[in-house]
């Protein structure tokens, strides 16, 4: 909460950006942003294709977006929802903050430690290329880490309540990252991930 957000220096050595800003609201803003999201989010279990079979993940979803936004996989087109009063309001933070603008935001909810999410990098074709990506935490705090895709060198941080994260240039090209499973934490995390589509 002091100036030092408006500066956060580059988390990876090379290869693109990562800029955490710790952080940006009160906590008790943070709590309440967190039961808000609880509440009114129009949570989902996801799907994914694994080995042929359709899977049910525990972690749940919702993605939310500017207008008639779509995209396919896993064999289904899901919509986006019209943003909420809450999701408006920390989008026009976001914004605020990093002098960005994004048009969806995709959100999850790890119930406790044991749900996370494996490697992956944030490469759909439906993203804009090289695009920010902010990335908002709310309860539980959780570790986050990146891995190079060739040299394998790795970085992680702690993603805390009301915090700010944001992945840019192209490290999506050259990263993958994931949120570790873990036996240390009984309370829920959830993540939402501005995103800038093309329309
Ligand atoms: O939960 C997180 O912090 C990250 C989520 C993520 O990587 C994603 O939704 O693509
Ligand atoms: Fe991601």
């Amino acid at each position: 909460m002091d100036n030092k957000r408006n500066t956060a220096g580059n988390l990876l050595p090379y290869d693109g950006t990562v800029n955490y800003y710790g952080q940006i609201m009160p906590v008790a803003q943070a709590d309440s942003f967190l039961d808000l999201l609880l509440g009114n989010i129009d949570w989902k279990h996801d799907e994914a294709v694994m080995f042929g079979r359709r899977l049910v993940t525990k972690r749940k979803v919702a993605w939310y977006g500017d207008t008639d936004f779509q995209y396919t996989y896993s064999n289904t087109t899901k919509q986006a929802l019209p943003w909420t009063k809450e999701l408006l309001d920390l989008k026009a933070l976001t914004e605020k903050t990093l002098g960005e603008q994004f048009n969806s935001c995709l959100l999850n909810l790890y119930h406790n430690g044991s749900e996370g999410m494996a490697w992956h990098s944030d490469d759909e074709k439906e993203l804009i290329k090289n695009g920010a990506i902010a990335s908002l935490s709310f309860g539980a705090k959780r570790k986050f880490s990146f891995k190079h895709k060739r040299s394998k060198e790795s970085v992680s941080l702690i993603l805390e309540h009301g915090s700010l994260l944001v992945m840019k240039d192209n490290t999506q090209t050259n990263w993958l990252h994931r949120l570790p499973p873990t036996k240390l934490i009984a309370h829920p995390r959830v993540n939402l991930t501005f995103r800038k589509m093309n329309r």
